[in-house]
């Protein structure tokens, strides 16, 4: 049993605390707003970010003090909006204990330099790769919470350091694999998130079954195409932080992309759709590092490209379609 402290007090660094908590380990919540630390650490609820769980566990606790939450970390949990997770992370640079192992659950890649979050991670804190580990996998929060079975994929180049941080999430209801390649783990993760925001607008549009299997056939080819040019092994797109999160992701109005796809779909704004948002909903700003991604490595994005002009030029859903069927037959 350990001492573990999550950063960042969201739907899903809540719902993973309790994972922890349940798991036996002792938890503090840090988080950046002081009315959630008041509500977990008297009440132990989070009713701003996940309002479903009535009582989080005792063993689970939340301070608003940098120093105090990670002066005893065995292993810290990063789970901040990704493009929020450098500037938050800077504070605790010199605060972390020199052994800690630093887990990323984060979706997203950094607009601003196009980075992924193990990139962001390990730079912000001047993290060494073997002490780095990701967490990826079709974990929709809330069904999580309400201790529904559900499978994750836990990653670091040194596979101990990945069974340490498995090990410590494992719970009869929440069931870690584990993986090296953690750069498949950020890839699938991220880019889901931009296809779900394409499915989300197909069905919001009122596009049926066929039309949301497309795209997330087509968007898993895109991912694996880029994922395979960055470093990643093509076996991890077909496991439970690929097909597996896609399938989830795609296919719930629980997924904050999918219900933010589905509004533009219904004729919102991305600034409507954005006040809207009960969360962050990650493809947003992750849509254009695709882009940008895939112009570095030299790899086609259509679906990416044809959302990024969604987001930043308005087109329709039809339109976004339409870019996506292209003009000439090619082989799958
Ligand atoms: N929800 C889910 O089902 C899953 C989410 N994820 C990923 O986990 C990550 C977190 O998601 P989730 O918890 O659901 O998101 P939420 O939108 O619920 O929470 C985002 C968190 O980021 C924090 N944050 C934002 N800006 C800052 C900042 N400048 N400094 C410190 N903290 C900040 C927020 O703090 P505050 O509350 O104070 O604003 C909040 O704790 C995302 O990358 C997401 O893709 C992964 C798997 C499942
Ligand atoms: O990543 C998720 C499920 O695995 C959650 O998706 P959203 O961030 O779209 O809610």
């Amino acid at each position: 049993m350990k001492n573990i402290t999550v950063l960042g007090a969201g739907a899903w660094g809540t719902a993973f605390g309790q994972v922890l908590a349940d798991a036996g380990n002792t938890v503090t919540m840090w988080a950046i707003e002081p009315e959630i630390v008041t509500d977990i650490h008297e009440h132990h609820r989070n009713s701003y970010r996940l309002p479903s769980v009535e009582q989080l566990p005792a063993n689970m606790d939340a301070t608003g003090d940098r120093a105090q939450a990670v002066a005893n970390a065995e292993i810290i949990v990063v789970a901040i909006a990704a493009q929020f997770a450098r500037v938050a992370l800077a504070e605790f640079k010199d605060l972390i204990p020199s052994t800690a192992l630093v887990v990323s659950l984060m979706k997203g890649i950094e607009r601003a330099t196009g980075k992924r979050m193990d990139q962001v991670v390990r730079e912000s804190l001047n993290l060494p790769e073997e002490r780095f580990v990701a967490i990826s996998g079709p974990n929709l929060s809330k069904q999580v919470a309400d201790r529904q079975p559900a499978a994750t994929v836990v990653g670091c180049a040194d596979i101990a350091n990945a069974r340490i941080v498995a090990q410590a999430c494992e719970t009869k209801y929440f069931k870690p694999f584990v993986t090296t390649d953690v750069i498949g783990l950020e890839m699938c993760g991220s880019l889901k998130n931009v296809v779900a925001l394409a499915v989300g607008m197909a069905r919001g549009a009122g596009y049926g079954e066929n039309t949301a299997a497309m795209i997330e056939t087509r968007g898993l080819a895109e991912l694996t195409a880029l994922g395979k040019a960055a470093g990643a092994d093509p076996k991890t797109f077909a496991g439970l932080a690929g097909v597996g999160d896609l399938v989830a992701t795609c296919g719930s109005p629980l997924s904050r992309n999918y219900t933010f796809g589905a509004n533009l779909g219904k004729g919102l704004s991305v600034e409507e759709a954005t006040k809207a948002s009960n969360g962050v909903a990650e493809g947003v700003p992750t849509t254009d590092a695709v882009v940008a991604l895939g112009r570095q490595l030299g790899v086609p994005t259509p679906l990416a490209s044809a959302m990024s002009d969604v987001l930043g030029k308005g087109i329709s859903c039809a339109d976004m379609l339409g870019e996506l069927f292209g003009g000439d037959i090619t082989e799958e």
